[in-house]
């Protein structure tokens, strides 16, 4: 992908993405980069279609439901409307939230999720489970190519430093030593990728022949508790860990099974999370300006 010379259209409204990310492209002859909010039409040409648009912080998402549902449903329309229109190849990335609170650990794709349909994260867990439905019912009833794949908690350098999701809170919590907020009960589960592994598992998903949905995650399963002293064994021992209340509806526990990954994609994750918080804190302390004490 590196080398091959593609151009590269980048659509974005900045709600949660930033230019910043991108300003190492700006001038390059093949990069172009549009303002623009998925949930109107976009008339463009392209063979290939990374429909990755929506706010994925549970904060961020819940901020606005009614537009995180807007984007998952109109949005996803929009994008596959382009996509039969030009005859493109689309891959959406869906969700382990699809899941919900699941009743099967660790989860495979196979399982159809145990969502609450009504609750303050619905707009995102029904969300993205419609835009699969969309994504499918496009493949079956015109024929488009649907690439699916579902995230598990990923992590990494450039995220947001106020993203709001616990990786990147504890980091910032670390490096300014304010307590890390572990919300109640702490003995939750999650899975977390790094960033590198989830591009590499989204590009071999995107060009080989699976249409999905397919879960591409790190199975490393943690709980809070122990995500939290990991950081501060890692960036702050002399941080404090604090407990907060929790909001509705958190997933109790969240493992992905990967077997579908490695024997279709011949992808499996190769960062570990004490290999990938060390270079998430160095990139955290340049942006913050505070530097690592010796
Ligand atoms: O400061 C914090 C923030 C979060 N948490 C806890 O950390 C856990 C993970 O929460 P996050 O906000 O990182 O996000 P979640 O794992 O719930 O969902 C995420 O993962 C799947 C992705 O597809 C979604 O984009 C995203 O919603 C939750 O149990 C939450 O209660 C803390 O303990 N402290």
């Amino acid at each position: 992908m590196q080398n091959e010379k593609n151009e590269v259209v980048v659509v974005d409204n900045y709600f949660t993405g930033s230019k910043d990310n991108l300003k190492q492209w700006f001038g390059h002859p093949r990069f172009e980069l549009i303002r623009h909010d998925v949930t109107e039409p976009l008339l463009i040409e392209v063979d290939q279609i990374y429909h990755l648009a929506c706010p994925a912080s549970p904060i961020f998402y819940k901020h606005n439901p009614v537009k995180t549902i807007k984007t998952n449903v109109i949005g996803t329309l929009n994008m596959l409307g382009l996509a039969k229109r030009v005859g493109a190849r689309i891959l959406l990335t869906s969700t382990s939230e699809v899941y919900g609170d699941p009743l099967v650990h660790p989860q495979d794709e196979s399982y159809w999720g145990n969502v609450n349909p009504i609750g303050v994260r619905s707009c995102y867990d029904e969300g993205k489970r419609v835009a699969e439905t969309l994504m499918f019912d496009y493949h079956r009833q015109h024929g488009i190519e649907i690439r699916i794949a579902r995230i598990f908690n990923t992590y990494g350098p450039r995220m947001n430093i106020d993203d709001g999701r616990v990786v990147s809170n504890f980091i910032a919590q670390a490096i300014r030593n304010e307590p890390l907020t572990v919300q109640a009960p702490g003995t939750q589960t999650r899975s977390f990728c790094y960033v590198s592994d989830m591009v590499d598992g989204l590009i071999r998903l995107m060009e080989g022949n699976n249409t999905g949905p397919i879960n591409i995650g790190n199975p490393g399963e943690f709980t809070m508790l122990e995500l939290a002293e990991n950081v501060k064994e890692l960036i702050n021992p002399e941080v404090k860990i604090i407990h907060v209340e929790n909001t509705p509806d958190d997933p109790r526990q969240r493992k992905p099974v990967i077997s579908k990954a490695k024997e279709v994609l011949g992808w499996e994750p190769t960062i570990k999370l004490r290999e990938g918080l060390p270079r998430m804190e160095e990139d955290f302390r340049k942006r913050l300006g505070i530097p690592r004490k010796e």
